[in-house]
């Protein structure tokens, strides 16, 4: 791992932000390991994510960001080290955490409304089932609803809206209950660019008002390259961590992979070429638009 790497601007405001005013981070891994049998998917991860920090969360199929994922919300257990949420070890049901899961169709016949789906991430929580607790909950649902903008369809059936919409009122699930820690599982998938833009609007907003540190798992870093701090890349067992200038680069991609991949930077994207995995990092979309081997405009970062 990239342990030695020159501390960066990126790196310094994440620090500054450091830790909350209890003094712990949001997300602390300490010397942390996950295999199963004789795979290992990571070893010895060290990473600690300050309060308002944003961590985009990369690799091929397979290379364990689900399974991190997993570790945090206290579903599985590491094989080895520590893994601390707002200074507290990692448990099942930690309301410090918010999870947005990857977009899923709805089962037809399910009849789950909008609101329905945010009141369960507020149920089994501090305010109780009293008179007193039942109007604090529908006050939290109310404002963590008009949050996302899902007024006007969070009284209808969840199977009868859009990709965008359901993802916007899970959005408002992971956040009804003030999470300190905002999980986010490919939450852009099978979006629309406006979609994907307005949901990640979101997402950074929250950071950016109540200090959410968010890790944010994705394929695809273009749509939310602005508003990542650091990057944790993971490859078969290895990985680096960093700023995305330090990581996103055809250099450290390359170590990673094992093989030569060029990282080029085209009006603004990153276009990544040569992992093998057309999705990784680049999105069906870029694929379309990226014969790298055939372009005169080729860049190496
Ligand atoms: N409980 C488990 N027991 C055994 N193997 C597992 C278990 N959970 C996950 N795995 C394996 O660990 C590997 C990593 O899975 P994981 O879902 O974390 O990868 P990922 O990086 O999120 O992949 P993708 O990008 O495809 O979603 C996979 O090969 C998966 O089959």
């Amino acid at each position: 791992m990239n342990k030695g790497a020159a501390l960066t601007e990126h790196t310094d405001r994440a620090e500054r932000r450091a830790t909350g005013t209890d003094g712990a981070a949001a997300v602390r891994l300490e010397a942390a390991s996950l295999a199963f049998g004789d795979r290992t998917l990571w070893r010895d991860l060290d990473l600690e994510v300050a309060p308002g920090e944003f961590v985009a969360v990369l690799g091929p199929n397979g290379s364990g960001k689900t399974s991190l994922m997993r570790v945090l919300l206290g579903r599985l257990a590491l094989s080895s080290g520590h893994a601390h949420i707002a200074g507290a070890p990692v448990r099942a049901g930690n309301h410090d955490i918010g999870y947005v899961p990857q977009q899923k169709t709805i089962d037809a016949g399910v009849q789950l409304r909008g609101v329905d789906l945010v009141g369960l991430g507020v149920d089994g929580h501090r305010w109780g089932l009293g008179l007193r607790g039942r109007a604090e909950r529908k006050r939290k649902v109310a404002a963590a609803i008009a949050d996302v903008g899902a007024e006007a369809f969070a009284h209808h059936a969840l199977e009868s809206l859009s990709g965008g919409e359901q993802q916007r009122l899970r959005v408002a699930q992971a956040l009804v209950g003030d999470p300190k820690v905002l999980l986010c599982d490919e939450p852009l998938l099978s979006l629309d660019l406006a979609n994907q833009r307005l949901v990640s609007e979101l997402i950074e907003q929250r950071r950016r008002a109540h200090g959410t540190a968010v890790l944010f798992v994705t394929h695809e870093i273009n749509p939310i390259l602005p508003l990542v701090d650091r990057v944790l890349y993971l490859v078969d067992g290895r990985f680096r961590i960093g700023p995305p200038d330090e990581v996103m680069t055809s250099e450290v991609l390359s170590e990673l992979y094992g093989t030569e991949v060029d990282v080029l930077r085209v009006r603004g994207r990153l276009v990544v070429v040569g992992t093998g995995d057309t999705m990784d990092a680049l999105g069906a979309a870029g694929a379309q638009h990226c014969h790298a081997d055939t372009d005169p405009n080729r860049v190496r970062a």
